[in-house]
């Protein structure tokens, strides 16, 4: 019996390059508007960095989205400035919901390599402009679902009757999954969401096609369906992420870290942040401390 009514299959398959992004930092970009991956909707971009002092992200502003940062090793310190500071460690989520604005640096905090997945998850125009607010989950509270050979960590939404705490305005599904040989997942996803999964270890199968080996650092954007079954048919870990949501179907007019619905409205971010009022009062006289 078919684990569900119409299984999404792999639509298409993107390896990620790597683009310096901040100060220094080595990315690898895995979904941005570009031409290769527009209709990923409310997803703009899926940033995986590799990142050691004195590289980094210091401080910058945002507008209009939420970013949902993910800690695969190491850590990263945070500031923003209202004051709200922070360590994420590995395993740790934070997922911001910057609304009208934020201005904040992200550093790494250890000396070694801190491996970071960053994903920018587009708001709808009614709540571009709310206050910004935090939702912080250390590794010991984010839950995790482990059964037969799988072991998914449930950044937002449900899976195996397991509930993420995270309270998403744009619906959203994120699961970290990582699968040992032989293992077989089935994972509902509700028809009309988009959905795609970035790979970070390993050779994971996407629906029922056999699709080729599938290599770390790769996108993988499925196409239409109710769900998606996922098996290691290798004889190594994989691991991935599987992201979904659902589409707002509004215009997205993106500058750099403002995200707005109409180049009005990307106007009038940069000249709040450049006057340091309607949301950026606090950059007026804000700059971020050193990371020892
Ligand atoms: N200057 C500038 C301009 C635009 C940005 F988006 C950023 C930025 O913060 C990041 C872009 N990818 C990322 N991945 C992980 C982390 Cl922790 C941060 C970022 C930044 F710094
Ligand atoms: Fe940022």
């Amino acid at each position: 019996v078919p684990a569900f009514c119409h299984p999404r299959m792999v639509v298409k398959q993107i390896h990620s390059k790597e683009k310096s992004e901040g100060d220094g930092a080595i990315m690898r970009r895995s979904i941005i508007g570009g031409p290769e991956l527009k209709n990923l909707d409310p997803f703009l971009l899926l940033d995986y960095g590799s990142v050691s002092p004195p590289a980094g992200f210091p401080d910058h502003p945002h507008r209009g989205f939420e970013t949902v940062t993910y800690m695969l090793q190491g850590a990263f310190a945070d500031q923003d400035f209202a004051g709200h500071k922070g360590t994420i460690r590995a395993g740790d989520l934070q997922w911001m919901t910057v609304g009208r604005g934020i201005v904040h640096s992200e550093m790494p905090a250890t000396r070694g390599t801190n491996e970071v997945l960053q994903l920018w998850v587009n708001l709808s125009a009614a709540n571009k402009m709310i206050e910004p607010s935090y939702q912080e989950l250390q590794e010991k509270d984010v839950v995790k679902v482990e059964k037969d050979g799988l072991r998914v960590s449930v950044i937002a939404g449900d899976c195996l009757g397991i509930k993420s705490p995270i309270y998403t305005r744009t619906p959203t599904m994120y699961l970290d999954v990582i699968m040992q040989p032989g293992a077989v997942f089935h994972q509902p996803i509700p028809e009309g969401w988009n959905a795609f999964a970035y790979i970070l270890e390993g050779t994971p199968t996407f629906g029922t096609v056999i699709t080729p080996a599938i290599s770390a650092h790769l996108t993988v954007q499925l196409g239409p369906g109710d769900g998606i079954s996922m098996w290691n048919k290798s004889d190594s870990v994989s691991r991935f992420v599987l992201i979904g949501g659902q589409p707002l179907n509004e215009p997205v007019v993106q500058h750099g870290p403002f995200v707005m619905n109409t180049w009005e409205e990307i106007k009038q971010a940069i000249y709040d942040f450049q006057h340091a009022q309607n949301g950026f009062e606090k950059a007026a006289s804000w700059r971020s401390d050193p990371v020892t």
